[in-house]
């Protein structure tokens, strides 16, 4: 066991059940941990990927290149990126979607194809938690006709590639990768990079409500200090947070940040808790309800991935153009950060009667103190600025939500066990 695995990566972060079909094995979790705690750092790194311009050598895009298990010829896939990434007319957007295999990548990728825009994915496929969900995310998409590159972001051949063949107009960056030791080992070439800068987009990013930390000011603002972080995880997030600001004001490239808050709902992650919940209570395990040092309660402000993805395109849509170009800023460019929460935060406590409720099955409860290792009492976000300034507006309540996710995970699971059995 690495000392990483006395570290949550997140705040109450689940320890995967070995026995469950889809928990990845004990080496692919040591090396997701590392992954998440960097999270925000390959923000950074992606950035500078993008604008990269050189002319080194480029690996073929072959490799990268998949549907489902399948390799796809070359030929097939640049048709298959170029169709993709096509909006359906002249004024819709071309987004690359990192990470689009992922809960909130595959929704949001889903909803930019739905009205129009082009949408080309990008997602390692890494073992966080078993691939198999990622893959059929993947089948959904494709069958929506949005392409995923199975590819990493620290690629920087493979990214030349991607903007070689299609001329992006936004990013919207979901992905959770490592690019943490690549910083350290070779901090010089950042500054190297973004002299040789070429065409910027729009970048929107995923940042999290763990920035908030130690912040005990309700509601949380994005005005309020978040130089507490309580876990590794958020720290990572805040780093990325200051390092957006580096950028945006050397470089002129267009960045927002939305703090998403503890995002639920249908094909989402098997290491939140609302998720193995469902599944324990319907097994008949005990869960680990936590309960703050005052034996309150933990509570969250859960919030329905309908709602986070109308806020993603919110924030697209209302995104400016990057000012620089050849590592040069022209002028002062757009620098955003915004909440997106229900801002109607639920005790855990009442988030698994609910469940129950809608299982009409009694959970079996361990009610224990809040572990000391990162994890937060509550959070409830203030959304002011959202709607003001992307015209967000939550409308899925926690119990409708988990109607919806219950419901999903039914037919999800038995369609799975029938294919396996
Ligand atoms: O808001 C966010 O930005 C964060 O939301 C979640 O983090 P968290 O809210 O801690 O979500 P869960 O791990 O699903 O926990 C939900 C609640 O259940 C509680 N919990 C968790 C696990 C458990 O066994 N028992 C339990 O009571 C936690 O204390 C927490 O209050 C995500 O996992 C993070 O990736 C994300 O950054």
């Amino acid at each position: 066991m690495s000392h990483l695995d006395n570290i949550p990566s997140t705040p109450g972060k689940y320890k995967p059940d070995k026995a469950f079909r889809f928990n990845s094995s004990a080496a692919s979790s040591s090396l997701s941990k590392l992954t998440l705690y960097s999270t925000l750092f390959l923000s950074v790194l992606l950035i500078f990927l993008l604008l990269l311009y050189s002319p080194s050598s480029k690996p073929s895009l072959r490799r990268h290149l998949s549907t489902g298990s399948h390799r796809t010829p070359l030929s097939l896939s640049h048709k298959l990126i170029r169709k993709s990434a096509r909006p359906r007319s002249t004024t819709g957007n071309t987004v690359l979607v990192t990470g689009a295999a992922g809960f909130v990548g595959t929704h949001v990728s889903l909803a930019l194809k739905r009205r129009g825009d082009g949408v080309l994915g990008l997602d390692n496929f890494n073992h966080y938690y078993d691939p198999t969900l990622k893959r059929a995310r993947q089948k959904i998409l494709e069958k929506a006709w949005v392409f995923v590159v199975e590819g990493d972001i620290n690629d920087k051949g493979l990214l030349e590639q991607l903007f070689d063949a299609v001329l992006f107009t936004h990013v919207m960056h979901l992905a959770a990768q490592a690019g943490v030791r690549y910083a350290m080992q070779n901090p010089g070439s950042y500054v190297h990079m973004s002299k040789s800068a070429n065409l910027q987009r729009a970048i929107i990013w995923a940042s999290s409500s763990s920035v908030y930390g130690l912040n005990s000011k309700v509601l949380f603002s994005e005005k309020d200090r978040t130089d507490q972080p309580a876990s590794l995880y958020a720290a990572t997030k805040k780093a990325g947070e200051e390092i957006a600001h580096t950028y945006n004001h050397i470089y002129g490239l267009s960045l927002t940040g939305l703090r998403f808050f503890t995002v639920y709902g249908p094909w989402g992650r098997l290491d939140m808790a609302y998720l193995f919940f469902t599944k324990d209570i319907m097994k008949g395990k005990t869960i680990t309800v936590y309960e703050s040092p005052d034996k309150g309660s933990v509570a969250r402000d859960f919030t329905y991935i309908d709602d986070i993805v109308k806020g993603c395109l919110g924030a697209l849509d209302t995104a400016k153009k990057s000012t620089g170009s050849g590592g040069k800023k022209r002028g002062p460019a757009q620098l955003r950060i915004f909440n997106l929460g229900n801002t109607s935060p639920v005790p855990v406590s009442t988030l698994v009667s609910i469940l129950e409720k809608i299982l009409k099955v009694k959970a079996k409860k361990k009610v224990v103190p809040l572990p000391r290792n990162g994890d937060v009492e509550f959070t409830h976000a203030n959304i002011t600025l959202a709607m003001m300034e992307l015209g967000y507006k939550p409308a899925t309540d926690l119990e409708e939500g988990l109607k919806k996710l219950v419901r999903w995970y039914l037919s999800f699971y038995s369609r799975s066990k029938k294919k396996s059995s």
